[in-house]
């Protein structure tokens, strides 16, 4: 099977106007020695805001930082206020974008049936989706979250080829861990990724599901990074928080320097 290259993609959530993001980049760009980039792929995720500042910066400057967007509209253009289209990201250059975060799928009843139609937006305009999934505790409590995890995946990925399928990311992201401080330990962490694993070769094949690379998220910082993704089934970590911070965020993609 093929080394997947670990991930680490900062979710800024609604965090930094485009000066700030602007500085937060350089400053990390700074923080970062060759090498790092040699450890993991490095993503940032701002706001769509800032996307053309950042996107400029790395052009210009020639940063190895990848960006992409936290959200896409299902459709293509025309009449829906506030959305933002694939075409649009696209022409931006982003790589990647966030689908199915617990905060879109709470705050803005985002169902499996909406995330599967943005995860095609997506892949029809040459974006990776990073496919988000996770329980809430109420389902940790019940001992359902892999079951629950495993819906969503199925959910998401209806009708989506495998040709597709082998370019996404999944970030599995227990609820209860987002912003929380309460990290899940790295069994948890790939029980559950061990399990999306397994379902995507059920669903394609072992060459779709050994491609894939299945990210946790959740409280994630520099001192615990590094024992979450020493975990076979965990190839990168979406961070939250510790993503606005240039050093902490530099210090979780030198995940294996740090204990
Ligand atoms: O939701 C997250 C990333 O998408 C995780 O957020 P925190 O790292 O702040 O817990």
């Amino acid at each position: 099977m093929t080394k997947r290259q670990p991930l680490i993609a900062g979710n800024w959530k609604m965090n930094n106007n485009h000066f700030e993001a602007i500085a937060l980049v350089q400053k990390l760009a700074f923080a970062l020695k060759d090498k790092d980039y040699d450890n993991a792929e490095v993503v940032v995720l701002p706001p769509f805001t800032d996307l053309r500042s950042v996107q400029t910066l790395v052009d210009g400057d020639k940063l190895r930082i990848g960006f992409g967007a936290q959200d896409i509209s299902a459709h293509d253009k025309g009449a829906y206020t506030g959305e933002i289209s694939g075409p649009m990201l696209a022409k931006l250059e982003c790589s990647y974008v966030l689908v199915g975060h617990s905060e879109r799928r709470e705050y803005h009843n985002e169902d499996d049936a909406v995330v599967n139609s943005k995860v095609k937006a997506a892949f029809k305009h040459g974006i990776a989706p990073i496919l988000c999934v996770g329980e809430g505790l109420e389902v940790r409590k019940a001992g359902q979250q892999v079951e629950h995890v495993l819906s969503q995946l199925d959910g998401a990925l209806k009708e989506i080829p495998a040709e597709q399928a082998e370019k996404i990311v999944i970030a599995y992201e227990p609820v209860w861990a987002i912003g929380t401080g309460e990290v899940a330990t790295p069994e948890d962490a790939q029980e559950v990724c061990a399990a999306i694993r397994v379902r995507l070769a059920e669903l394609y094949s072992s060459e779709v599901s050994g491609a894939v690379r299945v990210l946790y998220g959740g409280s994630v910082k520099g001192d615990n990074a590094g024992d979450i993704m020493a975990k076979d089934d965990v190839d990168g970590a979406l961070v939250g928080g510790a993503s606005l911070k240039a050093d902490e965020f530099a210090k979780i993609i030198r995940f294996n320097e740090n204990g």
